[in-house]
């Protein structure tokens, strides 16, 4: 056993091999994951969008030119990148002089902005106009609205106009609606204009080409680098590796219109005569998230199956898992999104065969691997394949011929591993995160099969490495809901009926 906590593991991981790794582009979606961990960690969204708003107006100041009048025109969304636009203009008054106009121009009415920093940096802007001649506030709900701003901004040949762009960031979805799309055909339309200038806030507006982007944090991947500076806002680098709410919110939500079965299929292969009840508690927590959870095991299990009917059950003969159901359980496998393998099979030649003959003909279905399963595999040639996610706990982790001290024997890893302890660590060849949740009243056997049943349930609808931190942290979290309710002594059943009460905090 390597004789270091998980977290001594995980910072050695992130020295020796992800540190090189760090990408600095990502997508929208990473960036707002990793600004709701920002929020998990303490950082409340309110501060970032000050960071953010202040640093667009650095940036906007160096375009203002001494002795001409400067007109400023923020044209802002009712989203956070709006919020970010209303906290630069707040900065902008302080760089500007009293020859200067700045003319807020909210694309909604003050009653849709959508959150509560965009609204309270809002309301900001309100007291400040109400004094502050140069601050002009308009609502421009409508296309008519918008070009009359336009109107103004084009009949202006004198002055040095700077356009910042706060409409629409990375919570953009779709085409553009009006009147964002008119205006921003007319902005495409003016930037050619010697006396004008277009800056961007985080991203481009969908369609709109400006001059100059400011981003937040990283560059999003939308972003052409050439014209895009990217300026720091107080996000910790932690928050690139903590599993948090922000994760959560990331995972495939239902479809409203979707059929039964599409919400997920998972069938459990496992138990054995000795441990018929380990792939139950797997079933379990995977039923109440999935539409359909079947079991696949020995007689032993399939008996102790009948007082969950809502659990289907497949029997194959013996009292283990052996060579001569490969067949039988492979042909099975097809009509599932996700096979959890190794919940209480046992370990001896039967099983051995059985684990091995099956990991190599299942092709890219997906599998999670857990338990006596992780201890059969022969992994001298073993592939280790992006479908599958191991849940081992530290001794488990021994039997996978994975050196945590050599950097290079993670290069083939593309697997996810989710090495279970007081801290979970997620990791493949790519990417690794922390999961803090949980407690010592974990340690009662059978949390590792709720666990699994939960990872394989996520797994059903969303990739490998987001099911495997959203399994840890919803495992965890319950785990800490029954702490302060029941102390250490609660049971595996009780996490399983916690599962949902969970998950309801993040629909
Ligand atoms: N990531 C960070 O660290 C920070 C990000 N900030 C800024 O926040 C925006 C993202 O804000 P969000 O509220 O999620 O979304 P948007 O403001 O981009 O837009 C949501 C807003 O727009 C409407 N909308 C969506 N799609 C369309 C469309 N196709 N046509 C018209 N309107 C649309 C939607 O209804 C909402 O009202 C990020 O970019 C940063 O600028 C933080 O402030 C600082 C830290
Ligand atoms: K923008």
């Amino acid at each position: 056993m390597i004789p270091m906590s998980n977290l001594e593991i995980f910072h050695k991981l992130l020295k020796n091999y992800y540190s090189k790794k760090s990408k600095d582009c990502i997508t929208s979606g990473e960036m707002s994951i990793i600004d709701n961990n920002c929020e998990y960690l303490g950082v409340p969204k309110i501060l970032l969008m000050e960071n953010a708003g202040k640093s667009v107006a650095e940036e906007v100041s160096r375009y203002l030119k001494e002795n001409c009048k400067n007109r400023i025109y923020v044209f802002c969304g009712l989203g956070n990148n709006g919020g970010d636009g209303f906290v630069a203009v707040r900065h902008l008054t302080d760089y500007c002089s009293f020859e200067d106009t700045l003319t807020v121009v909210l694309l909604g009415k003050e009653e849709f902005i959508k959150t509560y920093e965009a609204g309270e940096n809002f309301k900001i802007l309100k007291n400040i106009s109400q004094l502050d001649f140069r601050l002009t506030i308009k609502e421009a709900p409508y296309v008519e609205g918008v070009l009359e701003v336009i109107d103004e901004i084009e009949n202006n040949r004198e002055d040095n106009v700077i356009i910042i762009d706060a409409l629409l960031g990375t919570g953009i979805r779709g085409d553009l609606r009006e009147p964002f799309k008119t205006l921003v055909d007319n902005l495409n339309r003016l930037r050619y204009k010697e006396n004008i200038k277009i800056i961007s806030v985080d991203v481009e507006t969908k369609g709109l080409r400006g001059n100059l982007v400011v981003t937040f944090h990283r560059n999003k991947m939308e972003n052409d680098i050439s014209k895009t500076v990217v300026k720091k806002i107080g996000i910790p680098t932690i928050a690139h590796y903590i599993v948090g709410w922000g994760d959560m919110y990331a995972l495939s939500k239902r479809d409203p219109n979707s059929h039964k079965g599409e919400n997920g299929k998972v069938l459990i292969v496992g138990g054995s005569k000795r441990y018929f009840g380990a792939p139950i508690l797997s079933a379990l927590a995977s039923s109440k998230i999935v539409d359909l959870t079947t079991v696949v095991s020995v007689k032993h299990t399939i008996e102790a199956l009948r007082d969950y009917p809502h659990l289907i059950s497949y029997e194959v003969e013996g009292d283990y898992l052996s060579r001569d159901c490969v067949d039988e359980v492979m042909k099975l496998s097809k009509d599932y999104h996700v096979v959890i393998l190794g919940s209480g099979l046992g370990i001896n030649e039967d099983t051995k065969e059985f684990v091995n003959e099956y990991l190599n003909e299942i092709g890219d279905k997906k599998v999670v691997i857990d338990a006596d399963a992780i201890k059969v595999i022969d992994y001298r040639d073993f592939e280790f394949k992006e479908n599958f996610i191991f849940t081992p706990h530290r001794r488990e982790f021994e039997y996978m011929g994975i050196n945590i001290e050599d950097p290079t024997s993670l290069e083939d890893v593309k697997s996810t591993i989710l090495l279970k302890g007081r801290y979970d660590i997620i990791f493949n060849n790519e990417r690794i995160k922390i999961n803090k949740t949980g407690n010592v009243g974990m340690t009662v056997g059978g949390t590792g099969d709720v666990l699994c049943g939960i990872v394989g349930a996520f797994f059903s609808k969303n990739d490998g490495f987001i099911s495997a931190c959203c399994g840890a942290y919803i495992n965890g979290y319950a785990g800490d809901m029954l702490l302060s309710e029941k102390g250490y002594y609660y049971t595996p059943m009780d996490l399983i009926e916690c599962i949902p009460k969970v998950l309801s905090m993040f629909r």
